[in-house]
Parts: structure tokens; sequence; C-alpha cells
């Protein structure tokens, strides 16, 4: 796959705001006055040491975990103040894609991906299950997929399903969780072309967290590196790997980051 940094669009407008950010549990401080921007159509990659609060942003952003200060504009909106069926319809203009895929296991595919649909457009069942079916296919499942149920995919499978249902609502903005982790190199590197060949057919903003170099070589047109408790670092990647940090020289600059490098630089 080509590397997307050059080919891809100038930024947009904010679509994602965070103002002084704080976040703990307990004595334990996660972010603290932290800040970051998402710009409208970028695929944002967000990494860091493990530990460092990466999934708890996202987690918070979306709403899932409540901030101890701060401030966190969606669609320049802040949704903490907003009655809870005001904020449900700005939900749905997000998806998210939770580490290991969170699929309902008693449910098969067809029938993950319409709960969304059902719950939250008032379709009728089978007018859902036709959507869902269309998001399947546009996630690469083949159609016999549809019927299948979690325990009986592939960790690959699970993932595009999953994708598929944070899909399911048509959202502008996509987080995902480490879409890649566990996937061999092989079906790592497939769903990372998925993933660019979504946001650029459908128009979606990208927040997706990441170990993986590869998939930030391979899909990010910025990375955001969280580090005491902070965004140490918002830019593009070549600016990033500048940065005088010891963390990111030895992500970007030890051997798998070259590894990563010298990847993309043979793609271009
Ligand atoms: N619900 C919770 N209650 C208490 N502590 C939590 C909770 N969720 C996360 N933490 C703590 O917050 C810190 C950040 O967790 P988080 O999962 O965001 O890290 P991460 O950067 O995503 O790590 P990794 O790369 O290993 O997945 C960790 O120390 C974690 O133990």
């Amino acid at each position: 796959m080509a590397n997307s940094q050059a080919q891809r669009k100038c930024p947009g407008d904010v679509i994602i705001q965070v103002r002084g950010l704080s976040t703990r549990f307990g004595n334990h401080i996660v972010h603290e006055d932290l800040d970051l921007d998402l710009y409208t159509g970028e695929i944002l990659g967000v990494v860091g040491g493990s530990g460092t609060g990466k999934s708890v942003l996202l987690r918070t952003i979306v709403g899932l975990n409540t901030p101890s200060a701060g401030h966190i504009r969606l669609f320049d909106t802040d949704l903490t103040e907003l009655p809870a069926e005001e904020r449900s319809r700005y939900e749905q203009r997000f998806g998210v894609l939770f580490q290991g895929g969170a699929l309902f296991t008693s449910l098969n595919l067809v029938q993950n991906i319409s709960v969304p649909l059902v719950e939250h457009t008032g379709l009728a069942r089978v007018d859902a299950e036709e959507i869902a079916r269309m998001k399947l296919a546009l996630t690469g499942l083949p159609p016999e997929a549809a019927l299948k149920y979690p325990a009986e995919l592939s960790g690959g499978m699970v993932k595009r399903a999953a994708l598929a249902r944070a899909l399911a609502l048509d959202p502008e903005i996509l987080f995902l969780d480490e879409p890649t982790a566990g996937l061999d190199p092989i079906g790592a590197a497939d769903f990372d072309e998925l993933i660019v060949t979504l946001s650029k057919a459908l128009g979606l903003t990208v927040f997706l967290v990441t170990h993986d170099l590869d998939t930030l070589y391979s899909t990010c047109d910025r990375v955001a590196v969280l580090a005491q408790r902070k965004v140490l670092v918002a830019d593009t990647l070549d600016r990033v790997a500048q940065t005088d940090d010891a963390w990111i020289q030895e992500y970007f600059h030890g051997p798998r980051g070259r590894a990563a490098i010298a990847a993309g630089t043979k793609a271009t």
C-alpha cells in the first residue's frame, strides 16, 4: 500500500477539541491538562507507552468515562451539557471499534450489526438486517458470514464484523482501539488498507489508537504521542519522529521503527 501521507488532503475544521482534560481513577492521574484537536477528514494515530492512557482518552471522548476536569467538544458541541436524548443523537454520529470487537456472542453477525440500527433508527428488523448485510460487504466479509456467530470467526473476521457494526449508523467519526492487535502481518496490512479505503470513500474522520508502526505509516495523516499525562506532540509522522524525546526516538528509530519506515518508503 502506498504511504498515505503525501496523498491525503489537508486537514479541515476541528471536529473534536479536547482542552485541559484531566482523568483520574482514585489517586491515579492518567491525564492532566491534556489538549488535542482532531481535524475533519484526517486519520489521527494515537500512540504512547503502555498505560499512558490511550484507551482511556478514547473512552473519555466518546463519553464512556467521566473526566475530572476539562472540556471535550465534538462537532462543536460539549456533549456533557446536553440532555440524554439530544446527546444520543450526537452519539449516532460516531462509531467505535473496541479492542476485541465487543460483539454480542449470542447473536450472529447480521443480528449484531442490526442492534444499533433497530435501537436508534426505528427500522423494521428485516430492513435493518438488509442494511447490516451491506455493511458486512463493505468491510470485505463474504455473504455467508452473515449468519455466523463471533466464536466461529477468525480474529480478522471479528475485526471486520466489529468495523461493520461501528459503521452501521453511517458515522462521521470512527474511533478504533488497536484494530490490528492480534492479527498476523498480512491480515493487519489488509485491515490498514480497508481503513484507508473506507475513510476516503465514506469521508470519515478517524481516531486510531495503535501500537503498530506499520499501521501508522500506512494509514495516518498525523500522529499524537501520549506521554507524561499529556499529548507530547501531535503532527505529521516525519515531524513527530524528529521530536527530541527518549520514548519517541526509541519508538520511531529503534529496529521496528526503522523496518516500518523502510516498508513505507518501499511502498511509495
Ligand atoms: N476503569 C478503570 N479503573 C481504574 N484504572 C483504570 C481504568 N481504566 C484504565 N485504568 C488505568 O488507566 C491507565 C491507562 O489505561 P489505558 O488502558 O488507557 O492505557 P493504554 O495507553 O491504552 O495502554 P495499552 O497500550 O497497554 O493498551 C492504566 O494504568 C490503567 O490501569
